[in-house]
């Protein structure tokens, strides 16, 4: 395996690094049907008969393997870590050893190169995405979660997002605390109190301006109806996978499969 590596150290939260790291407009490849990077996501290339899988997406960075016709087997990844001098950024791109003389040739003049320019390429994205996510403005979610269930509910409207499921919140409104605006926001929405505690995941970016920050909240009073949408649901782990989520909150599932996982067993 040759490796290419560029790092970096900034002085950001890391859900809001990672954030910028699972936003595919910095991937480097040019893909179909771009979104945001998550867990077991694929995609097709541009322009060229291949694909792109994702194999890891989520506060620790992600990893996806690029497989195409003509061209070594690549794997781009970008580890976040928390470190005491600020969080450690390290883009890799690496690609299949050539095996034969003429392989080695090749590799040293075109497929260097094209690792150099993805990996310089990626960097540059990301440390811009980064710049923009810190000045995003939040909507945050609600995690709550009953015995070994989480709270989802059903949009239904505006038209082309009606049907798909999100977590309860929306948009902190100027001065307002993300903790407060959760615990506002499930009032508004469900009509229960809830008492918001720490983050889960990563800061999910919505536009170059906005970007979703969940909250694990308990449920103190009340019992959730839908208030201003279509349904509420209790699921259960094994149902996060298939629900049909917004995208964003897709890149959540990880995350939230292990908040999940953690209060199994708590009431
Ligand atoms: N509340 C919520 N919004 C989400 C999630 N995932 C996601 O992409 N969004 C998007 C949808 C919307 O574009 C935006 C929040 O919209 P919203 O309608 O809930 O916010 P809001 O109540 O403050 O309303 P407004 O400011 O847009 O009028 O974030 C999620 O899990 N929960």
């Amino acid at each position: 395996m040759s490796v290419v590596r560029a790092t970096a150290l900034v002085d950001v939260p890391v859900a809001t690094v990672a954030g910028a790291v699972v936003d595919v407009g910095t991937l480097g490849v040019r893909v179909d049907g771009g979104g945001l990077l998550y867990e077991g996501a694929e995609f097709s290339l541009v322009g060229r008969s291949g694909r792109v899988v994702v194999t890891r997406a989520g506060l620790g960075g992600v990893g996806v393997r690029v497989v195409a016709d003509r061209s070594p087997e690549f794997w781009l990844g970008t580890d976040v870590r928390v470190t005491g001098a600020g969080v450690l950024v390290v883009h890799e791109v690496g690609w299949r050893q050539p095996r034969t003389v003429w392989e080695r040739v090749v590799d040293v003049a075109f497929w260097r190169r094209i690792a150099l320019r993805l990996l310089e390429d990626r960097a540059a994205r990301v440390a811009k995405r980064i710049e923009e996510l810190v000045e995003a403005r939040v909507v945050v979610g609600a995690a709550v979660v009953r015995g070994d269930r989480l709270l989802v509910q059903q949009r239904g409207f505006p038209a082309e997002v009606a049907g798909k499921w999100e977590l309860p919140g929306g948009r902190v409104e100027v001065g307002e605390d993300d903790r407060a605006a959760v615990v506002r926001e499930c009032r508004e929405e469900l009509g229960v109190e809830v008492k918001a505690r720490q983050q889960v995941g990563l800061d999910v970016p919505l536009k170059a301006d906005l970007l979703l920050r969940v909250y694990a909240a308990d449920l103190i009073n009340g019992e959730p109806v839908a208030e201003e949408h279509q349904g509420v649901r209790w699921v259960r782990v094994d149902e996060l996978a298939d629900l049909d989520w917004l995208p964003a909150d897709r890149v959540l599932v990880p995350a939230l499969r292990e908040l999940l996982s953690a209060q199994a067993g708590h009431p």
